[in-house]
């Protein structure tokens, strides 16, 4: 390095021309730049952007489906982003199987088949799960949902033993009781209305956030902080909405965001210590952190070296941030399909029939039989019906990862890194080669053996491959338990309006005319109906 340096400053030095040389063409250059005016070396800097910003982008798309240009220069579809439309999402996944825009920097791949989506999924040495740049501040960079790879792997492998069948089956008590005060709240909200149906949406996802928080705090979070963290949580999905400020500025809605999920987290670090001391002190797991303090305790007892380093110390932080990461992930998706649910049983008279028939057998209509996991395994039209309404209206529809390095996404196509890559789920869920009509609702397309239920690839509902829902076994066994105790418990009505079957998007899909309901108490045994 060092003669290549000195061997240059001889050349120069023994060539005072070339000095001369250069010192008249940079005054040539800056004489001719100064012939400009201020106005011209702007515009000739935008150009020199806007056209950077197309080749750009027509590099990056190489072959796929997408605008021919960027028609809106630099911010692309931006303005279409912060009101998305499910009609516009749905014509894009139908335009290709891999389509793509572009909205400022970022360039966004949209891939619509079941293969390719399965492939993104299960692709974890070039994709990541991509988060909202707001979303490290207000879930906290230390939260384990930013791990990638084989810290990840581990992490969840500790988390996997709190969503067993057996584990749940402990937390179905204390959530069978949130079931019992909402529908009685429900039908009270009912009366004072005269019977009049009225939006229920924000009844749903009430109770959703109840319900959650009961299985995962049990006892230790009292009533108020259930009321309040559920009253607020909205504002935490507002705040992680895709297209979102990505500073938080004080009084703004990622502000109001990280406000709640900093005072629920405060919650739940006091909830974790309570429930550590419960199980030292040799009691049973009733609540998700209690089964998670028990695997903890149990495993500074065992001889196991995998066991202790998989459940080594949490801290009550490290606790209250996955408990977080669990109401997130859950409280969306989870109202989305309640909402979809209650509408599309009571729209079906016939559906709910079966589901209160169903309920009644396997209780042996014995109204006093406790509700087990084996009890809901029984429960097999009624999990049809749940499984039914995912797939017809799945609540989420697709899930952004991000390209860590080039990613060869079919023979045809590389994604370039720094892309957000986007598998979609409903198209492998309307796929008409495995579910006839697939846009009717048909239950019984589930039963065993059928080519609905043989068709394992395209049950993409709860994603799959390493970052595949750690709650669906939860999702399926709370609604079960829902929904029966409803149907034999309430009549419950939705009025149709010509909004109801549009999908209206706010992080998962909801219908667009908010849900219009109302509950009666019913007598299960003889359905008698009371006002
Ligand atoms: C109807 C309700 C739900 C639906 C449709 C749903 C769907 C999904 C989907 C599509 C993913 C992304 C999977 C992937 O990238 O491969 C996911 C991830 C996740 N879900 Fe769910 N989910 C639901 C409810 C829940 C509930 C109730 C919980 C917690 C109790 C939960 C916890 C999680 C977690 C922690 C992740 C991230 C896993 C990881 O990164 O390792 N979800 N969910």
């Amino acid at each position: 390095m060092d003669t290549i340096i000195s061997n240059t400053t001889e050349f120069v030095n023994s060539n005072p021309t070339l000095i001369n040389n250069v010192e008249l063409q940079s005054t040539t250059i800056i004489q001719y730049l100064k012939s400009f005016s201020n106005w011209q070396i702007a515009l000739a800097f935008i150009i020199i952007i806007l056209t950077w910003d197309q080749i750009s982008y027509q590099m990056k798309k190489g072959s796929i489906v997408g605008p021919k240009f960027k028609w809106y220069p630099i911010i692309g579809p931006f303005l279409e982003s912060l009101d998305p439309k499910f009609e516009e999402y749905k014509a894009k996944w139908y335009s290709g199987d891999l389509s793509c825009v572009s909205i400022f920097h970022k360039f966004v791949i949209i891939s619509s088949t079941r293969d390719i989506s399965r492939k993104i999924f299960q692709s974890s040495k070039f994709v990541k799960p991509c988060v909202v740049d707001v979303a490290v501040k207000i879930l906290r960079p230390t939260n384990w949902v930013f791990l990638d790879g084989k810290p990840h792997i581990d992490y969840r492998k500790s988390l996997n033993g709190l969503f067993t069948k057996s584990a749940l089956a402990k937390y179905l008590p204390s959530q069978q009781k949130v079931m019992d005060k909402y529908l009685e709240k429900f039908i009270q909200l009912s009366k004072e209305n005269n019977y009049e149906p009225q939006i229920f949406f924000h009844e749903m996802r009430e109770i959703l956030c109840a319900l959650s928080l009961r299985a995962f705090c049990g006892d230790y979070i009292t009533e108020d902080q259930i009321r309040k963290i559920a009253d607020d949580y909205y504002l935490v999905t507002a705040a992680l909405e895709l297209v979102n400020f990505p500073i938080i500025i004080p009084y703004t809605k990622t502000w109001y965001g990280k406000r709640t999920a900093d005072n629920a987290m405060k919650i739940f670090e006091s909830c974790a210590q309570k429930s550590k001391d419960y199980i030292a002190a040799g009691g049973e797991p009733i609540c998700v952190m209690d089964a998670w303090c028990k695997l903890m305790h149990d495993a500074k007892n065992e001889n196991d070296e995998n066991s202790r380093i998989l459940h080594r110390d949490f801290s009550n932080k490290e606790i209250s941030e996955a408990i977080f990461t669990f109401l997130f992930a859950s409280q969306d998706a989870s109202s989305s399909l309640a909402c979809w649910l209650f509408q599309i049983v009571a729209d079906r008279p016939d559906v709910l029939q079966k589901i209160r028939e169903e309920q009644l057998a396997v209780r042996n209509n014995d109204l006093s039989t406790e509700i087990t996991i084996d009890l809901i395994d029984q429960m097999k039209y009624t999990n049809m019906v749940i499984k039914e309404t995912l797939r017809y209206r799945p609540p989420v529809l697709m899930v952004p990862y991000v390209v860590k390095e080039k990613f060869p996404v079919t023979p045809n196509y590389t994604a370039p890194k720094g892309s957000m890559l986007i598998p979609t789920l409903y198209p492998a869920l309307h796929d008409p080669e495995v579910y006839e009509n697939p846009d009717e609702f048909i239950p019984e397309r589930w039963v065993e053996g059928s080519k609905a239920s043989e068709a394992k690839k395209n049950w993409l509902v709860f994603g799959c491959g390493p970052h595949v829902c750690l709650g669906q076994t939860y999702v399926m066994i709370t609604f079960a338990a829902l929904l029966g105790k409803f149907a034999l418990y309430t009549d419950f009505e939705h009025k149709v309006t010509p909004l109801s079957e549009k999908i209206k998007v706010f992080a998962t899909i909801f219908p667009k005319d908010d849900l219009l309901m109302t509950f009666k108490r019913r007598d299960p045994l003889t359905g008698e109906v009371f006002e």
